[in-house]
C-alpha cells in the first residue's frame, strides 16, 4: 500500500484575487482526507502589480523568461505563499516536520496552449528554502510537452472525490467557476472527460470593477437588477470557442469586457452573469451524455444570479446543480486541495492528465521537484 502524505495545497488563481491554502492527506489514488483551509486576500496594490504583469508578460516568448517587474514580482509573490504557509502552520498548530509537501501553483500570467506557451510566476526553489517543506511546483509544462493544453489539471482530483456522489446522479459533472471556468464530466464507465468551458468571473469583476469601482458583484445582486440584453450575450455565446471541433483551454485574456456605452452597470453585470452559466451549459453540449447532476464549485457559486441562471438552463434538460458543500465537499478549497493531491502524484510518478482532460498524447505525469536545502554537519 502507498504511503500516506500530508501535503499543503497553494492556488493563486486567474481572479488573482489571494492565496488559498488547503491541507490534505492522500496516497495520491483513492484515499483523500481533506484538512483545514485558508484563504489570504493580496492586497489592493499587490493585485494592481499582478494585472500589470498581464500587459508586461505579452513580449515573452519562451516560458523563463521574465522581463520588467516579472522577476522581482516572481519573488514577491512567491514570499507571500511562504507567509501564508506560515501562517496557516500557526492557526494549525503544526511544524513545517509535520508537512510532506507542498504543491504549489503560482500565478498564471500566459496561457497560450496553441504556441506551447504557458507561464506561472512562482519559484519552488524559494519557497522550498523559505519554507523548510519540500516543493512539486510547474505542474504544468510537461503536459504541454506532451501535446496537452496545460490546463485543466483538476479532473484527476475530482475523480478521486466522485465516489461521494449518489449512483442515481452519475454521470456526474463538477464544474469550477472561478475566473475562467473548467467542467470534469465523469461516468461509471471510468470516463473522465476535462476541459475550459468558458468566461467564469473575470467578466464580471472588470465590469463591476471599472463601472462601480468594486471588486466583484457580491452575491450577484447587482446582477439581480438587470435584464440580459441578448445581442450582447449572443456575442459571447456565438464565440467560436463553443463550436469548435477540439477543446481548448483559455487564457484570462481570451474573451474581453463589453465597451462602457454597451450596457449600464446591472445590465451589464445581469448579461455577463447569463454569459457565465450559458457558456457551462453550451460547452457540456460537447459531453458524451448529458451530466444528471452539476456539482459546482469556485467563487461563481455564490453568484445567485448566475446559480438561478444555471438551475434554469439546466433543469430544461432534467439535470440537478448542487454546491459543493451540498455535495459533501469545500468549493473554495477545492483548487488548493487539488493543488496538494497533484503533489502528491507527481512525487509517486503517477499521471496528471490525461487524453480526456488535455489532449495529452498519453496519460503523463509532471511537476518539478524542489527539496527543502538540508543543513550538512562540518
Ligand atoms: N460572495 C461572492 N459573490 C459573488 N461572487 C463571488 C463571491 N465571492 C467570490 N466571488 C467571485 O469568485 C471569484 C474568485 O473565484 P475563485 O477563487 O474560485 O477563482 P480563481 O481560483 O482565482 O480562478 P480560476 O479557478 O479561474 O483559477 C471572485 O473574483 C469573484 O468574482
Ligand atoms: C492556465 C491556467 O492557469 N488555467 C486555469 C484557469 O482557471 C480555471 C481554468 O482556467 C483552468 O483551466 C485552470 O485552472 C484549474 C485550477 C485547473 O488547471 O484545473
Amino acid at each position: 500500500m502507498a504511503e500516506i502524505k500530508t501535503a499543503i495545497g497553494l492556488m493563486s488563481g486567474t481572479s488573482m484575487d489571494g492565496i488559498d491554502v488547503a491541507l490534505l492527506r492522500t496516497d495520491g489514488e483513492a484515499l483523500v482526507e481533506r484538512g483545514a483551509f485558508l484563504s489570504v486576500p493580496y492586497e489592493p496594490p499587490f493585485r494592481d502589480r499582478l494585472k500589470q504583469a498581464l500587459d508586461e508578460v505579452k513580449s515573452v516568448k519562451q516560458r523563463e523568461e521574465r522581463p520588467g517587474d516579472l522577476a522581482r514580482l516572481e519573488k514577491d509573490l512567491t514570499l507571500r505563499h511562504a507567509e501564508a504557509v506560515r501562517l496557516f502552520l500557526e492557526r494549525q498548530g503544526l511544524a513545517e516536520r509535520d508537512i510532506d509537501l507542498i504543491g504549489f501553483h503560482g500565478q498564471t500570467v500566459l496561457h497560450r496552449p496553441y504556441e506551447g506557451l504557458t507561464v506561472q510566476l512562482g519559484d519552488g526553489a524559494l519557497l522550498a528554502a523559505e519554507t523548510g517543506i519540500d516543493v512539486v511546483y510547474d505542474m504544468r509544462a510537461n503536459d504541454m510537452v506532451h501535446g496537452g493544453q496545460g490546463a485543466p489539471l483538476v479532473p484527476v482530483y475530482h475523480q478521486a472525490l466522485a465516489h461521494k456522489i449518489p449512483a442515481e446522479d452519475w454521470p456526474v459533472c463538477f464544474v469550477n467557476i472561478g475566473g475562467i471556468s473548467n467542467l470534469t464530466f465523469l461516468d461509471r464507465d471510468d470516463t473522465i472527460i476535462g476541459f475550459d468551458s468558458g468566461p467564469g468571473n473575470t467578466l464580471i469583476d472588470q465590469w463591476v470593477e471599472t463601472h462601480a469601482g468594486i471588486p466583484y458583484d457580491d452575491g450577484g445582486r447587482i446582477a439581480s437588477e438587470g435584464a440580459v440584453i441578448k445581442t450582447l450575450a449572443d456575442r459571447y455565446l456565438d464565440n467560436p470557442f463553443f463550436t469548435a471541433k477540439t477543446r481548448r483551454s483559455l487564457d484570462r485574456n481570451d474573451f474581453r469586457p463589453p465597451d462602457g456605452h454597451e450596457a449600464e452597470l446591472s445590465d451589464g453585470a445581469r448579461t455577463l452573469a447569463h454569459v457565465s452559466a450559458a457558456a457551462i451549459l453550451k460547452s457540456a453540449g460537447h459531453l458524451p451524455a448529458f451530466p444528471r447532476c452539476f456539482v459546482i464549485c469556485g467563487g461563481g457559486r455564490l453568484n445567485r444570479t448566475i446559480m438561478g441562471d444555471l438551475v434554469r438552463l439546466a433543469g430544461e434538460r432534467a439535470a440537478a446543480v448542487l454546491t459543493a458543500e451540498q455535495a459533501g465537499f469545500d468549493g473554495d478549497a477545492m483548487e488548493a486541495e487539488a493543488w496538494a493531491y497533484l503533489a502528491v502524484r507527481s512525487a509517486r510518478g503517477l499521471p496528471l492528465t490525461y487524453p480526456g482532460t488535455t489532449g495529452v498524447s498519453r496519460p503523463v505525469s509532471g511537476g518539478v521537484f524542489a527539496a527543502t536545502p538540508r543543513m550538512h554537519p562540518v
